[in-house]
């Protein structure tokens, strides 16, 4: 009698013993799967950045500035992606990321380029990871079994699209098109399909908060690889050109510590040049040949100005001789 009590006790014993362990191993396959879906943040490149973060340094907002982030945030709201298409070096970047910081949600930055495809955008198998599991049915009997199981990682789209986040993806039109296929069902359907990954959760629905903001420069996305146009009727676009001259002398002095004078005359040589000139006469090269002009002192105004914009313009005709360059540096005397 007292034997089967002890064997039944026993018996529970064991029970409770089997029950705690199935448990633990369920519980150490659910963290195993946190893990592998947030490995990106473990290793801390997390792709969210909070929105203060992002947030343009400086940043000007004379009227221009806020009336295209406005329109820029209106059609988010309108729950629209947007697409900024614009010349190199107008400013399209630093307007999404502050239209994106604007929202307040958190924000996913990726850039384009022909390595991108489907995998890098949404997620990839990153090889195996090995756990034990322990099995202890028998008192004194301990078996472990080694479990193998393929670690999947998102990348920035996933995570965006499953967190609401604001996704900014500069220079779209520099990737292959048929990386974006994913894109068409996540606007269309609201739905990301993860090819690639098994089971159950090949699919994250779109959080209702996930928004996009693309760039391209204008001749790029003419030119270098035509998008769908069923995926471009599905953006808005918004064109952005080189601001007025007030903004772009606020946009300078905001960036270089020099006189207003000499900053007015840099923005000027910028304008003229950039109706005279072939090659792109951008707001950064206005910023750069204004440090160019506050480091080196101490020669006429004109020609220094004029050998600070031959540099910073050289590298666009680079490779094409020295002829060319002379020929730059001549151009721009005369326009100066
Ligand atoms: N509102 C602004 N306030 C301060 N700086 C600005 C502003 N807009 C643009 N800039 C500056 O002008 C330069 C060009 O801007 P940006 O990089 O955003 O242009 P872009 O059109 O994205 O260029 P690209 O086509 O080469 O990527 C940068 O140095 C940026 O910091």
């Amino acid at each position: 009698m007292a034997d089967d009590a002890s064997r039944k006790r026993t018996v529970r014993g064991r029970k409770i013993r089997s029950d705690r362990s199935r448990k633990e191993s369920r519980k150490a396959k659910k963290a195993l799967a946190r893990k592998a879906s947030s490995a990106g943040e473990r290793n801390g490149d997390s792709p969210l950045s909070d929105p203060e973060e992002v947030v343009p340094e400086p940043f000007v907002e004379t009227d221009a500035v806020q009336s295209l982030r406005g329109r820029i945030t209106g059609w988010l709201e309108a729950d629209q992606p947007v697409h900024l298409i614009g010349p190199t070096g107008c400013g399209k970047t630093a307007l999404a990321l502050s239209a994106a910081a604007e929202r307040g949600r958190p924000v996913v930055w990726l850039n384009g380029d022909d390595a991108v495809d489907t995998a890098a955008l949404v997620g990839d198998h990153a090889g195996g990871e090995r756990y034990k599991e322990d099995d202890r049915f028998v008192g004194g009997v301990t078996k472990q079994t080694e479990i193998v199981r393929e670690r999947w990682v998102d990348n920035p789209l996933s995570v965006a699209v499953r967190e609401g986040a604001t996704l900014v993806y500069n220079e779209f039109a520099r990737s292959d098109p048929a990386a974006h296929n994913v894109l068409l069902s996540v606007f269309e359907e609201g739905v990301l399909e993860r090819p690639g990954k098994r089971g159950g959760d090949r699919t994250v629905d779109v959080h209702p908060e996930f928004r996009a903001i693309v760039t391209s420069n204008d001749v790029e996305y003419a030119g270098v690889h035509t998008q769908q146009d069923a995926l471009l009727d599905r953006f808005v676009g918004v064109q952005v050109d080189y601001y007025d001259e007030e903004t772009e002398f606020e946009i300078v002095k905001a960036h270089v510590d020099l006189p207003d004078e000499r900053i007015e005359r840099v923005v000027d040589a910028t304008r003229a040049l950039r109706d005279e000139l072939a090659v792109i006469v951008g707001t950064r090269a206005a910023i750069t040949a204004a440090k160019g002009v506050a480091v080196f002192d101490g020669q006429d105004d004109d020609e220094l100005l004029a050998a600070v914009f031959t540099d910073v313009l050289a590298p666009k005709i680079a490779g094409e001789g020295a002829d060319d360059v002379d020929d730059l540096r001549a151009e721009i005397d005369e326009s100066i």
